[in-house]
């Protein structure tokens, strides 16, 4: 189990275009192709399974919005820092 991060952990390493809300790390990525965005959700779905670290995939309209938080720890730790950075990576590729 990953330890908790502190506020300046946090604030130095979250990934560029991320937030952090409360306990929870958040992006929303744009797509102005509905089915492109669902394509994105399974993506990071498979990158969610190898990690074994699962965020909250909100597929709209508009785009996705992907929440990170680290449930048994009860906050934010690196594995959701190393989830934002996948995904990010990926989302570059
Ligand atoms: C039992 C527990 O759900 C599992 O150990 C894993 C699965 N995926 C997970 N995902 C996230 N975001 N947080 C967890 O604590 C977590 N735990």
């Amino acid at each position: 189990m990953a330890d908790l991060l502190s506020d300046e952990e946090i604030e130095t390493e979250l990934p560029d275009h991320w937030e952090r809300e409360d306990d929870e790390i958040v992006r929303v990525y744009e797509f102005d192709d509905y089915l492109r965005g669902v394509n994105f959700a399974q993506m990071v779905g498979e990158i969610a399974e190898a990690q074994f670290h699962h965020p909250e995939i909100i597929i709209r309209y508009s785009g996705v919005e992907i929440r990170l938080t680290s449930h048994e720890e009860g906050g934010i730790t690196e594995d959701d820092i190393e989830m934002a950075d996948l995904i990010e990576s990926e989302r570059g590729a």
